[in-house]
């Protein structure tokens, strides 16, 4: 079916748009559909959020609609950045700062404390207002220095899961690689979004009926 990825981040875009193609699907942006929105995230959970932006985007297409809504949540940290992870430094979206405000926060915090979490919330819905929600998690740990690698956006340099895909299966992250040194399908395979989207895949078929 053809689907609108609803994303103005273009690196979620990208992982949208290749985990939906694997699927099978056509995949539309929002930039190829000519919408421009940015609806306020003013949820408490990241299923409200999804959920928010399911919504405005699916209205604004016509087409069934795939938004995810996603952060990273320590331990140390009581969950932060949480639902804020967008916004953490202050400004939306800018990564750089968001990643040394996480390093600042976690100064001093020893590699016992440095558990965490990614979220990743998706909300599918259907021009008729139906909507199937899913959601899928990602434990790693917080690195204490930015690890970039070939790959990634966002938080990634900063998030080390603790096991990562393979041709054969998965296995422990012995090397720690962060999230930006793992490949497209490494990081797939066992992502926050990846999670959530092979559980989409899965309860699909039933939804739609
Ligand atoms: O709402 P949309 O338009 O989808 O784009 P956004 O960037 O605002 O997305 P969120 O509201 O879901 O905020 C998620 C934040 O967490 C970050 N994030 C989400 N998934 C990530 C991933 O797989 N790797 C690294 N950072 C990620 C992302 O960069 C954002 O700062
Ligand atoms: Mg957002």
């Amino acid at each position: 079916m053809i689907v609108c990825a609803a994303s103005n981040n273009a690196g979620k875009l990208k992982e949208l748009r290749r985990i939906l193609e694997r699927m099978g699907h056509e995949v539309k942006s929002l930039r190829e559909l000519g919408i421009n929105l940015d609806p306020e995230e003013t949820g408490t959970t990241f299923a409200e959020n999804a959920r928010i932006k399911a919504e405005a985007f699916c209205k604004a297409s016509g087409l069934p609609t795939v938004a995810d809504d996603s952060g990273l949540c320590t331990d140390a940290l009581h969950g932060a950045p949480g639902v804020y992870s967008a916004r953490y430094a202050g400004h939306h979206g800018d990564d750089d700062a968001n990643n040394a405000k996480l390093l600042r926060e976690l100064t001093d915090v020893p590699e016992e404390q440095r558990g965490a979490k990614f979220v990743s919330a998706v909300c599918f819905m259907l021009p008729n207002g139906r909507a199937l929600e899913v959601e899928g998690e990602c434990p790693g740990r917080i690195a204490f220095t930015l690890q970039n690698g070939d790959y990634g956006f966002g938080y990634d340099p900063l998030f080390i899961p603790d096991e990562y895909g393979a041709p054969d299966g998965k296995r422990p992250n012995t090397e720690r690689r962060s999230y930006a040194q793992l490949t497209p399908d490494e990081k797939d395979a066992i992502s926050h979004r990846g999670r959530a989207m092979e559980k989409l895949e899965a309860e699909l078929p039933a939804f739609l009926g």
